[in-house]
Order: C-alpha cells, then sequence, then structure tokens
C-alpha cells in the first residue's frame, strides 16, 4: 500500500508515561467479548521483517488473549499488485508457525479476505455514506487537483483539495453523470481535529486539514482508507495493530468511524524496524526478505525471536537475547511493552539466537534426531556428486558421527546447520585420496606404521578427544618412540586432512571425531600393509 502523506504540521502530543491514557478505553476496547485482531499487508511484494514482524504483534495479541488471527489482504491499488505476492504471504506466515484462524485460504464467517473481492460491500458502505450526505460525488479532473497542488506548492502551503464539490446540487450532480465525466466519491470532512488512546504511544492529538479525502477511485475500487475501516468494522476487529507510518492516516479513519457512526476498534501503532542507515526496510531490498532468511536455513522460532528484539513487547528480565519457545512469546506479550521508537536489528543476535536454539533442540532425543536428518539432508544434497559411495556411508549416514560434528561445531564455530557446507569444512566429508596417501606413505618411508599405530592408540585410549588432551597424548607418543615430532604430526595430519601443513593434529581429531578419525587412520595403515604384502 501507498505510503499515506508525511506532514511536519500534525501536531501529535504523546503521553507514553501517563497511564490513564494508555490504558483508558476511548473506544470499543472492551465492548467485545472475542478479541480479533488483523494482519493487512498489500500483495505488493514478500513479506519482510517489518511486515512479519507486524504480523507477530499481532498474532500474539490475538494468542495471548484467546482470540482470533486474521489475515486480510488490502489489494485496492490494483496497479501496485505484484502476481504471486498474496500466496508467498500466506506461505511465509505458515513457515514461521503464526498461520491465520481466518483468511484467504482458511476462510471464515466475514470473507472473502481478499478486498478486491469485497467491492460490493464497499459500494454498499459508500451508498450509505451519500444517502446521509456525508460523502459526495467529485467531478474534479486530474488536471485540476494537479493545478491545485501546484499553486499550493508556490504558496509554500500544504497541498489540499478545495472541496469544491461539496456544493454541487442533486441535478448538476446528475447532469455531470450524464456527460460521463469520471467522478470519485469524497468524505465530507468538517473537522480534522482528532484524537485517541494509542495503546503504544498514548495520548495523540492531531490536527491537519488535507482537504476531503477520496473514498471511492473512478476505477470503482475503494481507496485503502476506506476498505480498511469499512473491513475492519464489518470483520468485528477488535484491535488494529500497525506500523507507526499510519499515525498520520489515524484522523481520516477516525473521521469515517464518525459519518458511519462506528466505533472504531483499540488502536496501537507500532515502532518501525529500519535499516542500519535509519531508513524504512523496503520490499526492493533482497536480504531483508522472509524467504532469504527461510533459504538460509534460520529456524523459524529464531527469526520471531530475532524480531522481539527491535520494539519490545515482550515481557523479560534478561539482558541478552533468548530464543523463547512460541507458547512463552505469546504469554509475555503485552501492548503496554511494546516501545514508541523505532529501532534497528543486531544481526549478530540473530545468530546468537540460532546457536541457542540449536544447541537447545541437541539437548532432547526428538530434537537431535530431526537436526541430525536435516543436516544429513544438506551434506547429502551439496555433495552428492562429489563424495564416493565410501565418503557418504562413512560420514553422511551416520547419524553418530552428524551429531558429534554438530556438537562440535554449534558452540563456538557455527550458527546454521547450513554453515557446515563451508569450504572450511570440506575435510569433515572429503577424505583424503587413497592413492595419494599411498604415495605419500611410501615416500615417506618406514616410521609411518609405527607413527600411525601409535596415532590410533592415543585416540582409541583417549577419554576425552578435545584439542589439548589428544595434542599432549600425541607429543608424548611422538618423543617416546624416537620418531620426533616433525616427522610423526605431519604424517597424521596427511592421512587425516591431505595436507602436510594445517591446523594442529589434536584440532583435526577434535573435529572428526574419534569413529571417524579411527577409521582414516587405520584406513591409511591398511594401505601399508596392502602394499607390504603385495611388495
Ligand atoms: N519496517 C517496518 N517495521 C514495522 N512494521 C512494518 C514495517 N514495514 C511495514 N510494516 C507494517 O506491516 C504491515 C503490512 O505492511 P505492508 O504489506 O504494507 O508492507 P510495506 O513494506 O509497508 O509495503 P509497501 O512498501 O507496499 O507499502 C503494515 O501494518 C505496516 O505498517
Amino acid at each position: 500500500m501507498a505510503l499515506p502523506m508525511r506532514n511536519t504540521v500534525f501536531r501529535i502530543f504523546w503521553r507514553k508515561g501517563l497511564s490513564c491514557c494508555r490504558f483508558s478505553t476511548g473506544s470499543s476496547y472492551f465492548q467485545h467479548d472475542l478479541v480479533r485482531v488483523r494482519f493487512a499487508p498489500s500483495p505488493t511484494g514478500y513479506l519482510h521483517l517489518g511486515s512479519l514482524r507486524t504480523a507477530f504483534y499481532n498474532y500474539c495479541q490475538a494468542k495471548s488473549r484467546k482470540g482470533v488471527f486474521i489475515l486480510r489482504i488490502e489489494d485496492t491499488d490494483q496497479t501496485r499488485k505484484v502476481e504471486g505476492a498474496t500466496e508467498s504471504i500466506m506461505d511465509d506466515l505458515d513457515w514461521a508457525g503464526i498461520p491465520p484462524d481466518e483468511g484467504p485460504l482458511v476462510g471464515g464467517n466475514y470473507g472473502p479476505y481478499i478486498q478486491s473481492e469485497r467491492k460490493h460491500i464497499y459500494l454498499d458502505a459508500i451508498e450509505t455514506l451519500l444517502k446521509k450526505g456525508a460523502a459526495y460525488p467529485c467531478f474534479c479532473s486530474e488536471n485540476r487537483l494537479k493545478l491545485l497542488r501546484k499553486e499550493a506548492t508556490r504558496r509554500k502551503e500544504i497541498p489540499k483539495y478545495d472541496n469544491k464539490c461539496r456544493s454541487l446540487s442533486t441535478d448538476e450532480i446528475e447532469e455531470k453523470k450524464s456527460q460521463g465525466i469520471p467522478w470519485v466519491v469524497r468524505l465530507r470532512v468538517d473537522d480534522w481535529s482528532q484524537s485517541w488512546d494509542d495503546k503504544v504511544y498514548g495520548h495523540i492529538v492531531i490536527n491537519h486539514n488535507e482537504g476531503d479525502p477520496v473514498l471511492l477511485k473512478a476505477d470503482g475500487y475503494p481507496t485503502y482508507h476506506f476498505a480498511n475501516v469499512v473491513d475492519d468494522h464489518h470483520m468485528k476487529i477488535t484491535h488494529v495493530l500497525r506500523g507507526e507510518e499510519w499515525h498520520s492516516s489515524t484522523p481520516k479513519h477516525l473521521a469515517l468511524y464518525q459519518a458511519f457512526g462506528w466505533d472504531p476498534p483499540a488502536l496501537a501503532h507500532l515502532p518501525l524496524i529500519l535499516n542500519p542507515n535509519g531508513t524504512k526496510l523496503s520490499k526492493r531490498q533482497g536480504d531483508i526478505g522472509v524467504d532469504y532468511f527461510k533459504r538460509k536455513g534460520y529456524a523459524p522460532l529464531v527469526l520471531l525471536n530475532y524480531l522481539t528484539l527491535t520494539g519490545g513487547g515482550f515481557k523479560t528480565s534478561a539482558t541478552y537475547p533468548v530464543c523463547f519457545p512460541l507458547e512463552q512469546l505469546i504469554q509475555k506479550f503485552h501492548l503496554k511493552n511494546v516501545t514508541s521508537h523505532s529501532g534497528r536489528l543486531g544481526p549478530h543476535n540473530l545468530e546468537i539466537l540460532s546457536r541457542q536454539y540449536l544447541l537447545a533442540k541437541l539437548e532432547t532425543k526428538e530434537g537431535e534426531k530431526e537436526l541430525v536428518q536435516h543436516t544429513i539432508g544438506l551434506i547429502r544434497d551439496h555433495y552428492k556428486n562429489r563424495l564416493s559411495d565410501e565418503e557418504l556411508g562413512k560420514h553422511i549416514y551416520d547419524e553418530e558421527h552428524i551429531c558429534y560434528v554438530l556438537k562440535w561445531a554449534l558452540p563456538e564455530r557455527i550458527t546454521r546447520p547450513e554453515d557446515l557446507l563451508g569450504e572450511q569444512f570440506i575435510f569433515l566429508w572429503e577424505m583424503p585420496d587413497k592413492t595419494d596417501i599411498a604415495d605419500f606413505l611410501e615416500k615417506t618411508g618406514a616410521d609411518c606404521g609405527i607413527i600411525l599405530n601409535a596415532g590410533l592408540e592415543v585416540v582409541k585410549t583417549m577419554e576425552q578427544v578435545d584439542v589439548e588432551s589428544i595434542h599432549t597424548a600425541l607429543i608424548k607418543k611422538a618423543k617416546s618412540s624416537k620418531i620426533g615430532v616433525n616427522k610423526f604430526m605431519p604424517v597424521l595430519r596427511y592421512v587425516l586432512f591431505s595436507t602436510v601443513e594445517g591446523p594442529r593434529v589434536g584440532e583435526i581429531i577434535s573435529a572428526l571425531g574419534r569413529k571417524q578419525s579411527l577409521y582414516r587412520l587405520q584406513r591409511a595403515l591398511d594401505l601399508i600393509d596392502t602394499s607390504a604384502v603385495q611388495g
């Protein structure tokens, strides 16, 4: 949807600290038994972090009060509609684990849930206002409106419609209609001074006259504001939680509620999530879409928790990011905890939360199995054309090995299983080439058998395969065998890791784990034995 006009002459007063304002009703807040909350995106692109957070706050508002979460697609601006956007928004909400109870796919008693399918409802509503004299047809041409805007700019005033068509008589209206002059319907607004108790920003007063606003466009589609108010009323919405950018449009909405004689829902404007440079997130950015995080392998719960770190809303005493289960987030949510200042995302928090979430998963049998299977799938797909049958069998389908690797890598090295596909971890999946090892061992000489046997013994007998213990034990062995550390370590490194220089052997063994290290050492030893037999 198009951004509402921002205006510097708005008089916005908010008294966040004044609880008398923040908790006063002033609306139909307590008049409905069932809390009904809607998320109403435009299908102008994918769901991004900002809109997902707004969806999530709406979801929490509904679920924390045993209410209903509704998805409504606001596609009245057909020129900005993007093919496939509605489907992708619904998919993303499902993926995030916050599917609507009512919406285009699931249906519900207040449908249709796509505005372009509700035109008859808006036309009925327009009729009501026209009959009441609260709205009127306007025949002003685009050219005239352009001139008005130009004039205002020249006078350094804020452009506004001069309400010219208000004074047309019934006969004049009929005549213009019979001439086929395109027309719109405007709302007659006499008093632009509006105030409301915003559930986040406190008491707000805005007095900004923009001229009678259009409700119905010449193409027969309602404007965003009109459809929004009519739908919220007909869908029995009790709470409207939307981005702070809609503050300035709220007087228009309140004027509409007054014109109909309807009670407005409780209003809560949410602080925006901003880019690092302070601008509003835009659907044109690729790296903020929900789909981007989905493809990167972040768990939905991690993303939801991440979003709660800007904007508040969740009661917590933790001073560091904590990945709470969804049920706990719902319990902790309250509008009074939402902050009134926009914030930026700290990407490092996403990594912290992801690691925390995965480590917790490894602590339960079920979680461990799920994570291991997921990782197996990832590695198999990534390396399927690259690994030999031996390697596939020995690593990829070995759940114990994958589990070991995850436990080794997660605390410090990775934050998603997908990280294990990085070049630096290839050694975990690709075994050193057998022919290369055989050549290397032959060139290196007779001590290789002793070194490999010593390595096998150390790895077999170590209580813990941690870097320092292995390193110390290998040095001890190297010295007692009188071969010397400088010859000892490169042999082990080569058969385990394919290079003579590189990370400490203790690190390699600790990364591969006992089972895989023993396998590689034995595999090399077998090559010596075979060549010895063959020789
Ligand atoms: N950066 C943001 N932070 C918090 N809420 C946001 C942000 N961007 C959008 N929202 C809110 O998400 C809801 C759905 O937004 P919408 O689909 O219109 O996204 P949008 O990015 O604002 O779209 P468009 O750019 O087409 O106007 C609205 O309530 C909107 O205020």
